[in-house]
């Protein structure tokens, strides 16, 4: 008993005898602590470069109302060559990646590692859980769900087979209209499309492109994903509003995504708001949906009726504010770069027999410049810049640096699509770098190639690719092909100030006014014409 108080009184540094051998060991300590520190440091890898950051926010004060902007000049000074920049958003430890190389580090070498997605409250209600295809978390349900996504809706046969779906809804309109049904098949829903536009035409009346394009890529989702068009059945107006409603909810630089603790502190008070507005979307969402799914065979893919929706809503959401974007964008460079107009024009209307009024399936394989006009659209405006968050799922050795688990990774595919390092002059419409020799050359856009990435790459990369793109080229090919396009009067400019969300639009609506190609609108359509009563 004595002897432990002895040592507790050593101990407590109360008798000489510890007092000495105190001061003879702390300079001893010290030295083995820094030795420490020297030696951990060395082995050990590091984050990438960051800029200042301060207290509580981080970084949050260097991203502007365009962060794919901000960010691209953030990494000019910060990334390096290697292109990896750390951030700190709010609490959020954030991996930007802005090169070619950081971006194939990350959707390719380690793309396992990277595949999850960030959580948010408005992602879990407006994706029921979350466990649809583009917000779940990396694993098996969503695996499944993109797997059905793929092979069930989106796979090159079915992209096909919409062709059969869009004559099915031409010749339900046809008949509304008491018009003969007889028409070529494959141009229902373009011919809609041309049959506006001649009407604003033939009275020199300006159309609202953004709208129309929206309509018909809206359009043409619904035909693909439920089968039916909502158009037709004069659900449009929700849908849209849902869509927007639901893209402004989840659009990434909100506070939630700063400081995700956020969703929980307090009982998850301060996020009630955000959340009611996301449940009152989500319950609009059921209605239309329950019914929907009420009239359709539910066994067909043996998914709940919650795994269904979870499914539609992602598809409507993904498939519709994308690919509008890239026709109203491509029509916008056009418009500003009137040779390449000219270009576009002289090879549609020459690729076609003359005994032909419109342009179809077929006939694009041979349009090289329609495609380049394309690609270069999706280098300079990739409708989702930094494409969705990723999230890695454990930590991970990336070159000479280390990332932990848990850090949200955004790679900036805009500011790689202008790279000096990469493109020649990168900030110009030049579709004629996609060309050599009558061919389409140079960086592939489908995930191969990492300088020219829209539609993002590895295990997230896009299911809709073929879709979008089927959509977007006989869409694009028929409006320049049947009309000559003007600026409305007093208008001597398209502005391209650019608005950012979960996508990046611009501001302005595309207001355009379209003209006759030839005088008389039976010789201009031809049968066309004649069997759309035009
Ligand atoms: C030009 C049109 C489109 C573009 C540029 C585009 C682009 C993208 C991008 C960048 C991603 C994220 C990739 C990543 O995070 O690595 C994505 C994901 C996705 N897209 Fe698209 N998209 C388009 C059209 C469509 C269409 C038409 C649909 C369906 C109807 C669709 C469905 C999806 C889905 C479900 C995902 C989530 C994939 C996942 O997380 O595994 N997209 N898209």
């Amino acid at each position: 008993m004595a002897k432990v108080a002895v040592l507790d009184e050593q101990l407590a540094g109360k008798t000489p005898a510890a007092k000495e051998i105190l001061v003879l060991l702390l300079p001893l300590l010290l030295l083995f602590v820094l030795l420490r520190c020297r030696g951990r440091g060395r082995g050990r890898k590091r984050l990438p470069p960051s800029p200042p950051a301060l207290p509580l926010i981080g970084h949050v004060h260097l991203v502007g109302a365009l962060p794919h902007v901000s960010l691209r000049y953030l990494a000019e000074q910060y990334g390096g060559e290697h292109g990896f920049m750390m951030l700190r958003l709010g609490v959020v430890p954030t991996l930007v990646a802005s090169s070619t190389h950081a971006a194939q580090a990350v959707l390719r070498t380690h793309d396992q590692s990277f595949a999850s997605r960030p959580r948010s409250v408005c992602g879990d209600v407006l994706a029921y859980g979350p466990s649809d295809v583009g917000l779940a978390p990396y694993g098996e349900r969503w695996r499944l769900a993109k797997k059905l996504a793929t092979t069930h809706l989106l796979s090159s046969k079915k992209v096909n087979s919409y062709r059969a779906a869009r004559e099915e809804e031409e010749e339900e309109t046809a008949e509304q209209d008491g018009r003969s049904t007889t028409m070529d098949p494959f141009l229902g829903q373009v011919a809609l499309v041309i049959k506006k536009i001649s009407g604003a035409a033939e009275t020199r009346t300006v159309v609202d492109m953004s709208e129309l394009l929206s309509n018909f890529i809206r359009d043409m989702v619904s035909r693909a994903v439920t089968g039916r068009s909502f158009r037709v059945e004069g659900k449009d107006r929700v849908f849209k509003e849902l869509i927007d409603e639901g893209m402004a909810l989840l659009a990434g630089f909100n506070m939630e995504n700063f400081y995700p603790g956020l969703a929980t502190a307090a009982g998850g008070v301060l996020m009630r708001p955000v959340r009611r507005k996301a449940e009152r979307a989500r319950d609009r969402w059921d209605r239309i949906l329950d019914k929907l799914i009420d009239e359709h065979t539910q066994e067909e893919y043996r998914l709940t009726r919650q795994g269904i929706k979870e499914i539609l809503v992602n598809m409507f959401s993904a498939g519709t504010d994308t690919a509008y974007l890239v026709l109203e964008f491509a029509m916008a460079e056009l418009m500003l770069h009137p040779e390449a107009m000219a270009k576009i024009q002289h090879e549609v209307r020459n690729s076609i027999p003359k005994d032909q009024n419109t342009i179809n399936e077929d006939n694009l394989i041979g349009m090289k410049y329609l495609k380049a006009v394309i690609k270069e659209t999706l280098r300079l405006h990739p409708p989702s810049p930094l494409l969705l968050p990723h999230f890695s799922i454990e930590d991970c050795d990336v070159e000479s640096f280390e990332f932990p688990a848990g850090t949200t990774v955004l790679i900036n595919v805009w500011a790689i699509g202008r790279d000096p390092k990469v493109w020649d002059a990168p900030e110009e419409f030049m579709p004629e770098r996609f060309i050599e020799n009558g061919e389409i050359k140079g960086a592939d856009f489908r995930g191969k190639d990492f300088q020219l990435l829209p539609f993002g790459s590895g295990r997230r990369m896009c299911p809709g690719m073929n879709f979008a793109l089927a959509s977007i080229e006989i869409m694009l090919a028929n409006i320049v092909y049947h009309f000559d396009w003007e600026l409305p009067k007093g208008v001597d400019k398209i502005d391209m100030t650019e608005v950012s969300g979960l996508t990046v639009s611009r501001k302005e609506k595309l207001l355009l006014v379209p003209v006759l190609r030839y005088c008389a609108p039976t010789k201009r359509l031809g049968p066309l014409s004649r069997k759309m009563n035009i």
